[in-house]
């Protein structure tokens, strides 16, 4: 564990960028500092790896404080990585993602291999491993940054805005695989973002940060939503805080109901049985159960082909409720259709239903008496 414990930094100038900071980091997990320009991250994530030293207050790894180990051996436990990847212009790839292993005396064929292996690892075409940076797309130097920070297995990465300057969908893609990456290396991550969305999706905790360096609130994402500690945290949360806390509970149990759904290739008999009051609106679907789109159940049982665009689907027992009533919304019909793992629809769910099923959640959720009842949950779906 990281211990921020009563940590203050003030520069020469008289700015105090972090003020009585105290943040318990837990191992193995992600941790994300989030706040407005100027308040203080920066600051606090080059404390923990000496390239500030803070004026007050102490920082303890795994009880030991940082500063009885000398700088270099301590740095070589916290892999880095910033925003623009910081990479080395005139060394290939592979070289880069080499440099901290052949820094540490590891032979060229060893520190190769390994490079090569965490290209892989990050999503990266072994291809790639001899250009050079200019070469690459912003996404792919982010990819190379996070890759030569895991070339000696460090038990802590420190990760300073290191997807800020990618477009949103790369952005994605990037969060996802940090994710998948955590998942399957179990890294003690700190990451310094301005976007609470980004937090949100990434960290198991976040650390609000206001301006002056001072904590706001320290909670995990889902608490962060469900009980803003004051006005600034629920300001910088956003309005639709509600909506985005829905990505914490899970649709499996939503109730489905398969009587809209018809083959494409239906016979007016088998339209005429699903054609019932409580279904005006008719799921058509290809051979294959894959929905096609909407057709009104009383114009197709009189011949017509027409289909209205269905909007999106969700996928049952893995999306969210935010998925579902995303799907609901979006659809012409108010009916959201779900869809298997292989995109066949399993059933279709109504506003109403999706609803009931919110309340159902927050009920209990607060039944379980904690301030957010999924405090230890990750968003069901990005
Ligand atoms: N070397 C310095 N000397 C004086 N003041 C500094 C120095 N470095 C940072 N500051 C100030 O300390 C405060 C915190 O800076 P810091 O870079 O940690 O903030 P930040 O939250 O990371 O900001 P951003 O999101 O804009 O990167 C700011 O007011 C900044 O101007």
């Amino acid at each position: 564990m990281i211990l921020i414990d009563a940590v203050t930094k003030r520069y020469p100038d008289g700015t105090t960028a972090v003020d009585r900071l105290t943040l318990e980091i837990p191992d193995g997990s992600i941790t994300v500092l989030v706040g407005p320009s100027g308040c203080g991250k920066t600051t606090t994530l080059r404390m923990i790896n000496r390239m500030i030293e803070p004026t007050e207050g102490r920082i303890t790894l795994d009880g030991a404080d940082i500063r009885e180990q000398p700088v270099n051996s301590l740095r070589r436990t916290m892999g880095y990585v910033i925003q623009h990847a910081g990479l080395f212009p005139h060394r290939t790839i592979v070289e880069n993602i080499a440099t901290v292993p052949r820094l540490l005396g590891w032979d060229r064929r060893e520190a190769r291999t390994r490079a090569l292996e965490l290209m892989e690892r990050v999503g990266l075409d072994r291809s790639l491993a001899k250009r050079y940076p200019y070469q690459l797309s912003g996404g792919q130097q982010q990819r190379v940054g996070v890759a030569r920070a895991l070339a000696a297995d460090p038990p802590v990465m420190l990760m300073d805005e290191p997807f800020s300057a990618v477009d949103p969908i790369v952005r994605k893609g990037l969060q996802d695989e940090l994710i998948r990456i955590q998942g399957e290396l179990g890294k003690t991550i700190v990451f310094v973002t301005h976007d609470i969305d980004e937090a949100i999706k990434i960290g198991d905790m976040v650390a609000v940060l206001r301006e002056g360096g001072k904590l706001a609130q320290y909670a995990p994402p889902a608490e962060l939503l469900s009980a803003p500690a004051d006005g600034f945290v629920e300001d910088f949360l956003g309005l639709d805080r509600g909506i985005r806390r829905l990505s914490f509970f899970t649709a499996a149990g939503l109730e489905l109901n398969t009587v809209p759904i018809v083959a494409v290739d239906s016979t007016a008999e088998q339209l005429a049985a699903r054609t019932v009051p409580q279904t005006p609106y008719l799921l058509v679907t290809d051979t294959e159960g894959r929905p096609l789109g909407w057709a009104d159940a009383k114009q197709r049982a009189a011949g017509s082909e027409a289909l209205i665009p269905f909007g999106h689907s969700f996928t049952a027992g893995r999306d969210s409720l935010r998925a579902a009533l995303d799907s609901a919304v979006l659809s012409p019909t108010g009916w959201a259709v779900a869809v298997d793992e292989n995109g066949r629809a399993v059933g279709v769910a109504a506003q109403e239903t999706i609803a009931a099923a919110i309340r159902t959640a927050h009920l209990e959720q607060q039944a379980t008496g904690s301030a957010s009842g999924v405090a230890d949950a990750a968003p069901v779906d990005a």
